[in-house]
């Protein structure tokens, strides 16, 4: 098979990424989790350079003898696990998904990490299993479908993306017949929708599901989880970038070492 993704050129493409986060951070929250993959299990592969880590070293688990079934959650993790020798297998040929680690593109940096202890969460705003935007590789619809689907599903990031408040334009995945409805009722919740451009080509970035991305910048979201309802509910999306509640942990790595924080 020709080499889609050689890993020496790892994944740039990063327009609608977050800068920041060096790649030892990234490698050591994406190795980290990689640890927690047991044998046996089905494991859902993230999208990204920050999960490619975990992808890569899953495969030298795979080369030592792990055995283990990945669900890729795009095009590009899906190539990346072939090419490092994981066996791929489908949400629809499994009884389930143990473990999922993926990326985020920013993290809400919440003072207390479990939402069952903090007497000021609010349910709106409560920070049980985290609250993440992601899709800036335009792949969160299988993302979030893995992610769901799996009894554990860890986030790995590096410092860069952690925040108190969400404030980056959210991804939102449409039908391409619903590219000017989908953009007027985001307009009336306050939000500007930007049609996500392809860089290497002309005219809009079309998803692994043959649909395209409305990226909609809100400024800060004071309720994430009342917006990710909001957004759900409009006709012609297919999925958003607003992940509430479904994480379990969040690896986050540093030049020196990971700090896990657990929901
Ligand atoms: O959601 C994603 C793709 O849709 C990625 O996980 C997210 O963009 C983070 O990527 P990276 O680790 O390269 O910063």
């Amino acid at each position: 098979m020709y080499n889609v993704f050689p890993l020496a050129a790892r994944l740039r493409n990063q327009s609608m990424k977050t800068e920041g986060g060096s790649e030892t951070a990234k490698r050591n929250a994406g190795e980290r989790a990689a640890e927690e993959v047991t044998d046996g299990s089905v494991v859902g592969l993230g999208t990204g350079s920050t999960a490619a880590y975990a992808i890569e070293a899953i495969g030298r688990a795979v080369d030592d003898g792990l055995d283990v079934r990945g669900i890729p959650t795009s095009f590009q993790s899906r190539q990346l696990a072939l090419e490092v020798g994981i066996p791929l297998t489908s949400l629809d040929a499994v009884d389930g998904v143990d473990l999922a680690i993926d990326g985020a593109d920013q993290v809400r940096d919440d003072p207390s990490p479990n939402a069952e202890t903090d007497a000021n969460a609010t349910a709106a705003n409560s920070n049980g299993g985290g609250t993440l935007i992601k899709g800036g590789g335009g792949a969160h619809a299988r993302e979030k479908l893995v992610a769901a689907a799996a009894d554990r599903y860890l986030v790995v990031a590096d410092p860069s993306k952690l925040i108190p408040e969400l404030d980056r334009s959210v991804p939102v995945e449409i039908l391409p017949a619903a590219h000017t409805t989908v953009a007027e009722r985001v307009r009336e919740l306050g939000g500007e929708p930007t049609l996500r451009d392809a860089e290497h080509k002309d005219g809009p970035v079309v998803t692994d599901n043959g649909n395209l991305v409305l990226d909609v910048a809100f400024g800060p979201i004071d309720s994430p989880a009342e917006l990710a309802t909001t957004l759900a509910s409009i006709p012609g999306v297919v999925e958003h970038g607003l992940f509430i509640g479904l994480a379990d942990a969040t690896y986050v790595g540093t030049d020196d070492g990971v700090e896990k924080r657990t929901y």
